[in-house]
């Protein structure tokens, strides 16, 4: 499992935290506060003992007209259709009591049965029935209050020391992810410097004879020419001048090389004072010139070999061969123009040579 997924998955986690809690509250919102619910179950004995008392008032009034009296029987009514519901049933015995009650006091005022301070006194009994309703429903609802706050804090804290926790968690991971990717980087750098400098040559910055063969291989099938140039009386140069104004003149000769064949030519330095050179040639015209404007160059150049035998500047020897590329083309192709080379040497050096590939 890497860096990466963890730090991904504790975001995850996170988000399932949050999304979790958050469908907590709701549900535990309506259930405490529903309309529905028993709760309001005290709104009822309010309004029932609102009417009750109302109807006592009109009992206790000095004179019972028939308006009075309808309204008396409507309070009655409604105080009784309140208070006669299944949760006060089932949960206060008074109740029952004081529908009986309700009842018989209604069958007795229609039949103009009874005494109106009587029927107020009677009245006492389910009045106080319905405050004890009220006092025990306002209880529960507000041990239901205090028990969703205290679930509603608990659920925070579990809710906010979590959330840190993985927070903090998604960005130690996230941090490894980064170190490890960085690491990787590195050392994906440093091995392309590493690559870069197995295939280079330190004194001239050109290619060496690794970088060769694996450009060779790379332009497999494309026209090509290997031109092998070689310092003539080189050691004579290291003895008379000293290693450090050989290692110069190998130096311009890159410079001048890479500047007579152009972009297009790749240059590499194969060992001492032997030089490489791969140019894009489909035909031995091209070649020619190629070989014709590096012994130009060199002549303008003069570079100064005061102890060379023959003449009194650097000269060189050259042998080229136009080839195909691919990856077993090139020992041939390097054979004939070692050859050529060679043929060079012993006809006296300072001149070039093409030749075809074997
Ligand atoms: N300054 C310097 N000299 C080098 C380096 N590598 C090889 N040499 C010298 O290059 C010289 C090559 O000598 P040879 O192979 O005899 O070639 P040459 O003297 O040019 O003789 P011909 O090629 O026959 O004309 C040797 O003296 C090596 O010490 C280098 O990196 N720097």
């Amino acid at each position: 499992m890497t860096w990466l997924s963890l730090s991904l998955m504790s975001f995850m986690a996170l988000m399932v935290v949050i999304v979790y809690e958050a469908r907590w509250v709701y549900p535990e919102i309506q259930a405490y506060f529903s309309q529905t619910g028993s709760l309001t179950g005290q709104q009822l004995a309010t309004r029932s003992r609102e009417y009750l008392q109302r109807a006592q008032r009109y009992l206790l009034s000095e004179s019972l007209f028939e308006d009075e009296q309808q309204a008396l029987r409507l309070n009655l009514d409604l105080a009784y259709g309140l208070i006669d519901i299944d949760v006060y049933r089932q949960k206060y015995t008074c109740t029952n009591t004081s529908l009986q009650t309700l009842t018989l006091l209604t069958q007795r005022l229609d039949e103009n049965n009874v005494a109106p301070f009587d029927a107020a006194a009677e009245l006492l009994g389910p009045i106080e029935c319905l405050t004890r309703i009220e006092m025990n429903q306002l209880d529960l609802r507000g041990m239901a209050i205090n028990e969703f706050s205290q679930n509603t804090r608990r659920h925070n804290q579990v809710v906010t020391y979590s959330s840190l926790v993985i927070f903090v968690l998604g960005l130690l991971f996230w941090r490894m992810h980064e170190r490890q990717l960085r690491r990787t980087e590195h050392a994906t750098e440093q091995m392309l410097i590493w690559m870069q400098q197995a295939m280079c040559d330190p004194l001239t910055g050109i290619g060496n004879r690794s970088a060769l063969h694996q450009d060779i291989v790379n332009n497999e099938g494309e026209s090509l020419a290997l031109i092998l140039v070689d310092i003539d009386f080189f050691k004579q140069y290291n003895d008379f001048l000293g290693h450090p104004e050989g290692d110069q003149l190998l130096r311009r000769l890159a410079r001048l090389l890479k500047h007579v064949l152009g972009k297009d030519a790749k240059l590499y330095r194969l060992g001492g004072d032997e030089f490489a050179a791969v140019v894009p040639c489909n035909d031995d015209a091209l070649l020619v010139s190629y070989c014709d404007q590096v012994t130009s160059a060199l002549q303008e150049a003069d570079f100064k070999h005061p102890a060379h035998p023959d003449n009194e500047r650097v000269t060189l020897s050259i042998g080229a061969v136009r080839f195909t590329a691919g990856e077993f083309t090139l020992s041939t192709a390097y054979e004939a123009a070692d050859k050529a080379l060679y043929r060079v040497k012993s006809a006296g050096r300072d001149d070039w040579q093409i030749t075809a590939a074997a």
